[in-house]
């Protein structure tokens, strides 16, 4: 099975053991803080329902429950207690892991969990938020089915809602907050929208209700500012809403929709931290004092070849993305794209076969950034031994290991604090460190190694690699959550073979190396370089050209003499073959199928088109006498089935085959997760 999960048995009850409940309890302390009393409000309207709340972090793990005595003695017998753990993995279908992976409110019922022990369980569960669309838990109402009620998942929809806009409003308190609505009325209410607006105006947060609104995604919302979707200056909104009198004012969006907004700041503080042009000091979620947190690098650090970093470099006047634009019409769109998304948060994936210049482009990406100033950290998980590269990232504390490294070290993500983390070769990662990477990034938090302290960070992410990510999904060797969580936008840098501007490129590699001479290519050099293929790409063509520009030392054209042997023998066997088979096609690099260049997040994906449906197992194979490979229909002497039903069956046929696993199965069928949900939930007796 996929998961390795069985349905008949009963769940494996092992929570973490108190120390770990502690740690977890302790690293989302704030989000429980948030939730505690929203809790207590939600279970006092579920009192004597036979069901209980319960708060799961961002993995899963229950950090708190409340519910009715009997009811909880019940849901201990199938581990629904904290420390247990209820993601996918742990449990098959069920509401809180199901809720985590797709992040939209879940109702797992009865039978529809996967395992059979679970079966006695109605559990209406949603996720909760942070104003950047990051995962912090799950708040579920989980119950025994017969007490069902279509009004609890309302109910927990509106608790989660109240823990997301407490939660913003704590970490935006001195920046100004938008409050609208359609209806003015309903300003105040859990139906607002909020956004968060930085001080020149750029919008750096919302809550649900805003994207709900506004029809915008995170990403989306973060590209705008107040002025471009609403019309509104931060000046004028500060002057007009000084006066605690001030009522609502009229705003409309470019596609017209039309609101009332109610601007809420600290005047003192934003009298003084504001002159209405400045970035604002903190642009995480985090609170304001562990955003600051600068850790220096240690000297027990093992960086070596493998990562390095720049600590405040000064920001280039001319570098940066501009460099890097030598007229290659794809190198081009690709900076364009990354311009836009510049400063948001949103993470980059950068895509292209080796040397194609991914650390370059990263390094460029953190140059015009707003975190020039900070450090810029590059990790290649390809080169650090799988044992060292946790502690690597991670960090330990002293006394973590025995021997050379007992010192404790500081982890590259610490160190990359406030700057930008490059991760290069991310598809090298091993699998369980891509489950504590996604955490981090998750929680924004580190724990060290050996440590029960955690470390806020505020990195900015930037992955690179070489391999088809989307292959080592299917492979089941790379985690699809980690993968859309590195994935805001994803961009494929040409191989050279590809590009259109080898001879400018040649020209600025020239410049840089030897800025006190021109230097120039002969005819025959260039008609070489013209029909060669660079399997080693940029990173191939600098090396060449630095040999070349040290053997013409005292001359101004490049000629074949200047180049070393195994390039000129390679290039001519490359140039004589391309004469003897009829033009090849320009070899596109594996990768170009591997990812749009933007990549929509999960929930735009459109499902996959009719064509792609084959792949579903045989309709009504799975009645007890029939063969699971016979194509057939039922038999002639029972009645005919609707179509809808046959639909179900295979669904449910595949949900099977994939072991419970909803991703896998939508990926077998060709549809999204969410039709799975929507056509099984088709049958539930309870219409839901
Ligand atoms: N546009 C460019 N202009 C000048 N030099 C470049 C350019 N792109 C890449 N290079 C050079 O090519 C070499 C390889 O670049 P880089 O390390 O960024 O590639 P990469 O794709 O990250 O490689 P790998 O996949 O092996 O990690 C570097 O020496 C870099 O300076």
């Amino acid at each position: 099975m996929a998961l390795g999960l069985s349905r008949i048995e009963r769940p494996d009850y092992s929570p973490l053991g108190r120390t770990d409940l502690t740690v977890a309890r302790d690293r989302n302390l704030r989000l429980y803080t948030h939730a505690a009393p929203v809790m207590e409000m939600l279970y006092e309207q579920i009192v004597n329902t036979d069901s209980m709340v319960v708060l799961t972090d961002a993995t899963g793990t229950i950090l708190h429950s409340i519910g009715d005595d009997d009811f909880l003695s019940r849901a201990a017998k199938v581990a629904l207690s904290p420390g247990a753990n209820w993601s996918e993995a742990a449990k098959g279908t069920n509401a809180v892991g199901t809720a985590l992976v797709d992040e939209v409110p879940t109702l797992v019922h009865a039978d529809e969990h996967y395992m059979h022990a679970n079966h006695f369980l109605t559990c209406s569960a949603a996720p909760i938020l942070d104003p950047r669309g990051n995962i912090l838990g799950v708040l579920d109402v989980s119950g025994d089915q017969r007490s069902y009620h279509q009004h609890t998942m309302a109910l927990v929809k509106m608790s989660a809602r109240m823990i997301e806009n407490h939660w913003l409003t704590d970490d935006y308190r001195n920046v100004m907050r938008l409050h609208f609505h359609s209806r003015v009325e309903f300003i105040g209410t859990l139906m607002e929208g909020i956004l968060a607006v930085a001080p020149d105006g750029k919008i750096v947060g919302a809550n649900r209700g805003a994207l709900e609104q506004l029809g915008l995604s995170g990403a989306a919302l973060r590209m705008h500012s107040v002025n471009s979707l609403l019309g509104l200056t931060v000046g004028a909104l500060a002057d007009r809403f000084r006066s605690p009198l001030a009522v609502p004012t009229p705003a409309q969006t470019p596609d017209g929709r039309q609101f009332h907004v109610h601007a809420r700041f600290n005047w003192s503080v934003w009298s003084q931290g504001s002159d209405m042009g400045e970035a604002p000091s903190r642009t995480s979620s985090q609170p304001i004092e562990e955003a600051t947190i600068r850790t220096p690098s240690t000297p027990g650090s093992t960086a070596g070849a493998s990562t390095s970093a720049s600590h405040d470099a000064p920001r280039p006047s001319g570098g940066g993305l501009k460099q890097l634009q030598t007229g290659d019409a794809q190198v081009d769109t690709v900076v364009g794209k990354i311009r836009r998304v510049l400063n948001r948060d949103i993470p980059v994936l950068v895509l292209g076969e080796t040397g194609t210049g991914k650390e370059l482009l990263a390094r460029a990406i953190h140059q015009d950034s707003e975190r020039a100033r900070q450090p810029f950290i590059a990790v290649n998980c390809a080169s650090i031994p799988d044992t060292l590269i946790e502690a690597e990232l991670f960090g330990y504390e002293e006394g973590a290991f025995t021997g050379a490294r007992r010192k404790g070290s500081v982890g590259k993500i610490v160190q990359a604090n406030g700057g930008t983390l490059f991760l290069d070769e991310i598809g090298d990662m091993p699998l369980p460190l891509q489950a504590h990477l996604l955490r981090v990034l998750q929680e924004r938090q580190v724990t060290p190694l050996g440590s029960n302290k955690s470390v806020s960070v505020d990195v900015a992410i930037i992955c690179a690699t070489h391999r088809n990510l989307r292959e080592m999904i299917e492979a089941k060797t790379f985690r699809e959550d980690l993968y859309y969580r590195l994935n805001g936008l994803a961009v494929r840098l040409p191989s050279l073979r590809e590009r259109t501007d080898l001879m400018a490129l040649v020209q600025r590699i020239l410049e840089r190396q030897c800025p006190e001479r021109r230097l120039s290519l002969s005819s025959e050099v260039v008609r070489l370089f013209q029909s060669y293929h660079w399997p080693g790409n940029v990173r191939q063509l600098f090396n060449v050209l630095r040999t070349a520009a040290v053997m013409a030392a005292h001359e101004s054209v490049i000629t074949r003499d200047h180049l070393s042997d195994d390039f000129i023998e390679d290039a001519l066997r490359a140039a004589a073959s391309a004469q003897a088979s009829p033009a090849p096609a320009p070899t596109l690099s594996a990768l170009s199928d591997m990812a749009p260049s933007v990549a929509l997040p999960p929930s735009v994906y459109a499902p996959a088109p009719a064509s792609a449906l084959p792949t579903w197992p045989p309709l009504g194979g799975e009645r007890a006498n029939a063969s699971p490979t016979r194509p057939t229909g039922p038999a002639p002497s029972e009645p005919p089935r609707s179509l809808q039903d046959m639909e179900i069956d295979a669904i449910r046929r595949a949900v099977e085959a994939a072991g419970g696993n909803i991703s896998e199965a939508s990926k077998r069928l060709g549809i999204s997760r969410n039709t799975i949900y929507r056509k099984l939930r088709w049958q539930n007796p309870l219409g839901d």
